[in-house]
């Protein structure tokens, strides 16, 4: 401290320097308590009466901190005046927040000038003959109001206080939000996890042939382990729902599966997506980010459309793959990362690796358990159910009731390629749903087919008796099981029940493919 200072001076300082090494020390409203309390003890006569906030709708001061013990002899009064709502513009509170400096107010000067009776008999009774009050304020915002009761105040003294309590109440206030943010976001975490385990586990995956059954049993040989999996089939097979519902069933699902859409990024920002960056690391690169890698540390990455990865960017994955560690752009440490992967793609790998757009090396350790999802075409005993399954959850949905799918629309729909998969079908339903007045879809509108299309081997890839089969076991459905009489499946398919009651033997039908 220079020696040239006043004595009245140097105590100030020596005041504000203590004071200043408590309160960077506050974390809490408590700590902030305890430290002016502390401090207040120095100046023998000053006491902190009470510190309001302004609140979330800007004019409301609402009480933060207060010494009850000043107020015990005036408690009807104080009670009454800390109830009732306190706003920036009551006479007080007003002056303090409009002046730069801290105010005394003389109370007998006031009573003359007749604002604020109720609060001039408040400071009567507690025997006082002047307040003093500062504004709480961090830069030029008006974050409060405070006032303390003293028989003599240092003005200079004060502003130092109050610069010190504004900053640390500023900070306090700021750390609570965090905190509320945080729980927020746990809670909102939470919920999600939990939608996304129910909206894609097992029971949500429609298809019950041989070839979704196939899947099934990989899947199931595949969940419990960390191992890589590679998901092929073509675009809308469902991929991505297989993805989840491997995590979801493996001992990660704790934790949310992270996705990058490898397709939707241009290549100089895949890198800095997957691995992060450092703050500086290149133009651009204002804050540090934490990669997606990063972020599914102890959880599965799915890595869509894997087969459009630039080159650069699939020499450092392999990288990682290999030595499970990673570094962020522009960063000089590396970090360690335990992460399950799952891949998928739309494209023949094999022939991207021939071609030269897609490493060897990055195939076989992507390639270490491959799933291949068949295309919708090739599974046509699945095209009803899955119809079904998005029918009811459109409808519900949208809060309509269509309940049923005329037999020509389900004829429509068998004979159909579907070039874009279940994701074309459940479109085509949910549209359905939402266009449809009754209560049965009887009018679809499905993409026109050219001949050569329509002729293409895919197509007739199910016997008449295939054919016959699934649309017998929907009409049961929607009959739900009753053959013969005025509202049975028979009547509505113009045969009587005797050769229903056949076709039904013959074709091997039970009830469990109808119910
Ligand atoms: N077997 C199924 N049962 C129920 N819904 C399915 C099934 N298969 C796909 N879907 C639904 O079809 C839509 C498309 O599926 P998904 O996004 O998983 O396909 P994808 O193969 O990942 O497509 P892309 O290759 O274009 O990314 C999703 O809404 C998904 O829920």
């Amino acid at each position: 401290m220079p020696d040239n200072l006043d004595l009245a001076e140097r105590e100030r300082m020596s005041f504000l320097l203590d004071f200043s090494q408590d309160i960077a020390a506050v974390r809490t409203k408590a700590d902030l308590e305890a430290a002016i309390s502390n401090a207040l003890q120095r100046l023998l006569s000053t006491r902190l009466a009470m510190i309001r906030v302004i609140g979330d709708d800007g004019e409301t001061l609402v009480p933060y901190l207060w010494d009850i013990s000043l107020f015990s002899r005036v408690k009807g009064l104080f009670d009454q005046l800390t109830s009732r709502r306190t706003t920036v513009t009551d006479y007080f509170f007003a002056q303090v927040l409009a002046s730069a400096e801290p105010i005394v107010f003389d109370i007998a000067e006031e009573e003359r000038k007749g604002n604020s009776p109720e609060y001039i008999l408040f400071f009567k009774q507690l025997g006082l003959k002047q307040v003093y009050a500062s504004a709480l304020r961090v830069g030029a915002e008006n974050l409060g109001t405070m006032f303390f009761l003293s028989d003599y105040l240092d003005i200079a003294l004060l502003k130092g206080l109050c610069a010190q309590i504004s900053t640390a109440i500023s900070n306090i206030l700021a750390n609570e939000k965090i905190l509320a943010y945080k729980q927020l976001l746990e809670i909102e975490n939470d919920q999600l996890k939990e939608q996304i385990r129910t909206i894609y586990n097992f029971s949500e995956i429609v298809g019950s042939g041989p070839e979704m059954q196939e899947v099934y049993h990989l899947m199931s040989l595949v969940a419990d382990s960390s191992s890589t999996v590679l998901l092929l089939g073509e675009t809308g097979t469902g991929k991505e729902l297989i993805a989840r519902a491997i995590h979801n069933t493996s001992p990660r699902r704790d934790r949310l599966m992270v996705k990058i859409n490898c397709a939707a990024l241009p290549a100089n920002l895949i890198e800095s997506e997957l691995f992060g960056h450092e703050k500086g690391a290149f133009t651009g690169a204002v804050e540090r980010r934490i990669g997606k890698f990063e972020l599914a540390h102890k959880s599965t990455l799915f890595l869509d459309e894997i087969g459009e990865m630039p080159l650069e960017a699939q020499v450092k994955l392999l990288r990682v793959l290999q030595e499970k560690e990673l570094e962020r752009i522009g960063g000089k440490t590396t970090v360690k990362v335990d992460v399950r992967i799952i891949a998928a793609t739309n494209r023949d790998l094999e022939e991207e690796v021939r071609a030269g757009r897609f490493r060897s090396d990055l195939y076989y350790r992507l390639n270490v358990f491959p799933i291949t999802l068949p295309p919708l075409r090739d599974r046509r005993d699945d095209i009803v159910p899955l119809a079904h399954f998005f029918m009811n959850r459109y409808s519900k949905n949208s809060g309509r009731k269509v309940t049923g799918i005329a037999p020509e629309i389900i004829r429509e729909l068998l004979a159909y390629s579907w070039p874009g998969n279940v994701r074309e079908l459940e479109h085509l339903i949910e549209r359905t749903v939402l266009l449809t007045r009754d209560h049965v879809i009887r009018q679809i509108h499905l993409p026109k087919e050219r001949a050569a299309e329509k002729d293409s081997p895919a197509l007739p890839s199910q016997t008449l008796s295939e054919m016959e089969r699934a649309y017998i076991i929907d009409v049961l459905r929607q009959f739900e099981g009753k053959i013969s009489g005025m509202d049975g499946a028979a009547e509505f398919l113009d045969i009587p029940a005797t050769t229903l009651h056949s076709k039904i033997k013959k074709l091997k039908i039970s009830k469990s493919d109808y119910y």
